[in-house]
């Protein structure tokens, strides 16, 4: 995601549809020791040696290179998603969630998250806007060990069907210096060559953003498939979904820099946030390899828990600041999808992983207890 999202989406030629055994797994590839731990650096390459990104010419560190090309390098920092704090809370399965997948977290009780919201972009100092896309990654530390990661965003649909076309939407819709806006030529002729995206883009237009992180849905996006223990499987996609009411948010900028997480900031102080974990079923012929797609509101949605978040933690060593939500670890009883943004989200995830926890940290642009003490006076 970046954070000027007005563009669009290529056609390219989809691979063969891969099944789903054959797709690679980051759990199966590094080993439950990995998985225990709460930082994963990647071996993300696995998956463009294999071929699974459309373009040989796109590679993780050719899509870190651009995220850096147009936000500059801040070292420490998250090459997307780069303005960020660091939460802590729970889920709680209802046990709904037994009869879908094996996985342990659907189990009847807690099962404790380390999260992180963000906003899109690799400036940690971007300044807080309505239709910046918003970020809600979730790490479930499972009891038997295993972990469950995934980052949401607050859209209905991905812009980007592919990763090329992620990539090529990012030079697209720059701002140019003449301006401050995108070159309209430039995002016209993306747009052309990227009609899904622009099917997309539609979407999101017509789905507001809420006031708040607190009232804010978040979807998974990507499709995934969930084992149940008789080995039936089926295709989903997964949300949560805020028990604050919606609200829409302002439309002209905010005097306060840093309004959604200062809001945030106060919010979690004044007691715990909840959402509720929807799972939407898919049918027959929904699109699993699309996440501009939409599949037919009429799906069921299962509610399998609630999530609570009770603490939120400035960006430091030990919590959310060094963990990668790579969208492939993932517990027995869910795996992953044809959706090559899967594996390409990988790949990326550990190639900005390792750069950034080489470099040294500078402090973390959102100060939890310097928010709180501001209130406090
Ligand atoms: C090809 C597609 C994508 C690319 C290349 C990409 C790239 C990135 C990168 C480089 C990061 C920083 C990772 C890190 O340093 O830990 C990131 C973070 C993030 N991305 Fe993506 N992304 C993609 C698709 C998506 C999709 C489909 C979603 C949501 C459905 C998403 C949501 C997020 C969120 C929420 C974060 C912040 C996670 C955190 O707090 O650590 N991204 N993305």
């Amino acid at each position: 995601m970046n954070d000027h999202d007005q563009t669009g989406l290529p056609e390219p030629t989809r691979p063969e549809p891969r099944s789903r055994r054959e797709m690679p797994t980051r759990r199966a590839v590094l080993g439950a020791a990995a998985i225990g731990g709460i930082t994963a650096a990647g071996a993300g390459a696995y998956a463009w040696a294999g071929g699974l990104l459309p373009s040989d010419r796109l590679t993780p560190a050719k899509f870190a290179d651009r995220f850096e090309q147009l936000s500059g390098v801040h070292d420490g920092f998250r090459r997307n998603h780069a303005k960020g704090v660091s939460a802590a809370g729970t889920f709680v399965s209802n046990g709904a969630g037994v009869e879908l997948s094996s996985a342990a977290v659907f189990a009847s009780g807690s099962t404790p998250v380390t999260a992180r919201f963000s906003l899109s972009g690799g400036l940690p100092t971007v300044a807080d806007a309505n239709a910046t896309t918003r970020g809600f990654a979730v790490l479930f530390h499972l009891n038997n060990g295993e972990q469950w990661r995934t980052a949401m965003v607050n859209l209905p649909v991905f812009p980007d069907s592919v990763p090329q076309g992620f990539y090529d939407r990012q030079l697209a819709t720059a701002p140019v210096p003449a301006t401050g806006q995108p070159d309209p030529a430039k995002v016209a002729a993306f747009l052309a060559a990227y009609p899904k995206t622009a099917r997309a883009m539609a979407l999101v237009k017509k789905t507001p953003p809420a006031s708040n992180f607190s009232n804010s849905t978040f979807r998974g996006l990507n499709a995934f498939y969930f084992t149940n223990q008789a080995g039936k499987s089926i295709p989903v996609r997964w949300s949560l979904v805020p028990e604050e009411p919606f609200r829409p948010g302002p439309k002209a900028p905010q005097p306060d820099h840093d309004y959604l997480f200062n809001a945030l900031i106060e919010r979690v102080r004044s007691g715990p946030v909840r959402w509720h974990l929807m799972i939407t079923l898919g049918a027959p012929g929904d699109p699993t390899h699309d996440a501009t797609l939409p599949w037919p509101a009429n799906r069921p949605q299962i509610d399998v828990g609630t999530l609570t978040i009770d603490a939120l933690q400035t960006e430091e060593a030990g919590n959310a600041r060094d963990v990668n939500f790579d969208p492939l670890i993932l517990p027995q009883g869910i795996s992953p999808s044809d959706d090559p943004l899967l594996t390409a989200r990988s790949a990326v995830y550990a190639q900005s992983y390792r750069r950034r926890t080489r470099e040294a940290h500078q402090p973390s642009k959102v100060d939890v207890q310097e928010v709180e003490a501001e209130h406090d006076h």
